[in-house]
């Protein structure tokens, strides 16, 4: 049995009186992409922002490689890369700086950056542009110019919330190889979409999300047997009794 990398125990998340996630626990291994499914307003995004640290939440325990989101944040997030539906990098600087700051922070090695650098650059066809202010760039650019900040140390845990949004078909293609290529490194990647199709295609384990709680979680062949994941989200979403 492998150690999981991120294990999520009973989370509970209010906004004053609305319960925006309820009890809601999960685990992901290593080597495992797992594709979070609901509705809008389901509670993707609050559990993400629990799971990364940036939001306090009242009940559960949330594990990242066995330590403690609220006890040991630091040590967590040294392990994670979180990339936003609407990533708000510092308009100020360039491409590039904005890269080597990521390198700096999460200690990539400085014999190996140039060549990380390169790779991923190349691979989302940004090269030209990391010399130029990130205020000069497009949202996809934005999105890609985050991705190569998080590919480039290796995450233990990636966590993207709807990353194929805004990305051009060349740079999703893309974006699934790098996503299957670091779990295939021993890490785990835990991120929310609406595309079923994409679910589908790439990920080992799936997770539908319901009004807050958590109505079916499992491998993605065992969830959708017979059926496409479309029918199953849609006979989870209008069954009003599987909450
Ligand atoms: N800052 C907030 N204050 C109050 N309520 C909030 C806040 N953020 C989210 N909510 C509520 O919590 C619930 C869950 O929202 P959340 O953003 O987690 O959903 P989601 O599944 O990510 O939705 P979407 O697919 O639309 O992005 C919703 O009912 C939403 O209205």
């Amino acid at each position: 049995m492998k150690n999981n990398i991120l294990e999520i125990q009973n989370l509970s998340k209010s906004y004053s009186k609305k319960k925006a996630v309820n009890n809601l626990s999960l685990t992901i291994q290593p080597g495992e992409i797992h594709g979070f499914i609901g509705h809008n307003g389901a509670g993707k995004t609050t559990t993400i922002r629990a799971v990364v640290g940036i939001m306090d939440f009242e009940e559960g325990r949330i594990l990242i490689n066995g330590h403690s989101i609220k006890e040991e944040p630091v040590l967590c997030k040294s392990l994670v890369a979180y990339i936003p539906d609407n990533p708000d990098l510092y308009d100020y600087i360039t491409g590039i700086q904005y890269i080597n700051y990521m390198c700096d922070m999460f200690q990539v090695p400085i014999k190996n950056r140039e060549r990380e650098i390169c790779k991923y650059a190349n691979i989302f066809k940004i090269s030209e542009s990391l010399g130029d202010l990130i205020a000069s760039y497009s949202h996809g650019m934005k999105q890609k110019l985050a991705l190569i900040g998080a590919f480039v140390h290796h995450p233990k845990l990636l966590v993207l919330d709807e990353p194929f949004v805004g990305l051009d078909p060349e740079a999703s293609f893309n974006l699934k190889k790098l996503m299957r290529e670091l779990c295939d490194e021993g890490s785990a990647i835990f991120f929310s979409t609406h595309v079923l199709e994409v679910v589908e295609k790439l990920c080992d384990t799936v997770s539908i999300i319901k009004a807050g709680n958590l109505v079916m979680s499992g491998t993605t062949e065992k969830i959708r047997g017979s059926n496409s994941l479309e029918e199953i989200f849609m006979e989870v979403v209008e069954d009003d009794k599987k909450i």
